[in-house]
């Protein structure tokens, strides 16, 4: 990361006013840009502003794949909260008390790791948040902080199933029922970088994709994150707005588009042991039963399938990994 920016306050300020309308201010994205996106737009009751702004969305979802999304309802409060929270939960004297989450059993709901290699350099707590709630059971303000937030951002996954289904011309519930987001599986990472015993190298994550409809990530602090761009490029996320949302669209909305709507490589990079970054990202998925394939819609002659369906369930343990790695495995899945 080399340098760390402060998340800008005047970002949200200039743009990001429930009536300001960037995203028609700002049709052409600047290539090392990333898109915001203002959440309320979305849902508005003047139709010729909501068609812009599910244009903007569109635009969002096809070109990048990833985008900040404002004015989403989380209010900032939860944000300071949960960061707090995942800080004094990973307090580095009582480390001992986190290590009983260490990888057990293939049934394990919680997992903690600390990885310190050339590799990947963080500390994480992983739980699946839905459909049911996991947490340590002796941390009940953490617990109780954290439900909060995922409650909340529930709400987000099925406004942007409505919403991003529309960009794909589909009516509204097209990805609720695809993917039966009802039960969806959701699991989130928080996760701590540097790690409490130091980086061994400058790779906090490695290069990836994330299975799932999307993935939400929050972060108290800019720098380290980077998202390599259709053309080839990776992008710093260093100006993400203050109580914004990055979203990053999954594996599952690549396969059920037919590949209209790709994930994205990313990856974490932390060179600099004295800055401090705490995020937290989740993987909002389908339904572990729900058997997803490209949808009909996005087939014809000149395009056939280019991937295997398969349930989410099946597609996470495709490489004999336990559901909660929830790691990528579109590569045994797409045919070309
Ligand atoms: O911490 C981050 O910025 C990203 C982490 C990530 O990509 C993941 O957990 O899948
Ligand atoms: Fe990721």
């Amino acid at each position: 990361m080399g340098t760390s920016v402060p998340i800008d306050d005047s970002l949200s300020s200039q743009c990001f006013t429930p009536n300001s309308i960037c995203y028609t201010t700002n049709n052409n994205i600047n290539a090392d840009e990333i898109p915001t996106i203002d959440y309320s737009v979305l849902f508005s009751s003047d139709p010729n502003i909501q068609a812009k702004a599910l244009d903007y969305l569109s635009t969002a979802c096809h070109n990048y794949g990833f985008f900040y999304l404002v004015n989403h309802g989380v209010p900032e409060y939860v944000f300071k909260s949960v960061f707090k929270a995942i800080s004094d939960y990973f307090e580095p004297t009582v480390v001992e008390d986190r290590m009983k989450y260490q990888k057990k059993s293939s049934t394990d709901m919680i997992r903690w790791e600390l990885r310190s290699s050339a590799a990947e350099n963080r500390e994480y707590l992983k739980m699946v948040t839905h459909p049911n709630y996991h947490s340590p059971s002796n941390q009940t303000t953490f617990s109780e902080t954290m439900e909060d937030y995922y409650t909340r951002m529930r709400e987000v996954v099925h406004g942007l199933g409505k919403a991003i289904s529309k960009t794909l011309g589909m009516e509204e519930s097209f990805i609720e029922k695809a993917f039966k987001l009802e039960s969806g599986f959701d699991v989130s990472a928080m996760n701590l970088y540097p790690p409490n015993f130091k980086s061994k190298g400058s790779m906090g994550v490695p290069d990836h994709t994330d299975p799932g409809f999307f993935v939400s990530l929050i972060q108290d602090i800019n720098g380290g994150l980077q998202i390599l761009s259709h053309q080839g490029k990776w992008i710093d996320v260093n100006y993400m707005p203050s109580n914004a949302i990055l979203i990053n669209t999954g594996d599952h909305l690549e396969i059920l588009s037919n590949g209209k709507y790709k994930s994205h490589v990313h990856r974490v990079v932390v060179d600099n042991n004295n800055v401090k970054r705490v995020s937290v990202a989740t993987l909002h998925g389908p339904s572990l039963d729900a058997f997803v394939k490209p949808a009909p819609e996005f087939l014809d002659d000149a395009l056939p399938p280019n991937y295997d369906g398969a349930t989410y369930k099946h597609y996470l343990e495709a490489n004999g990994q336990h559901l909660i790695d929830v790691q990528s495995n579109i590569q045994q899945f797409r045919h070309n």
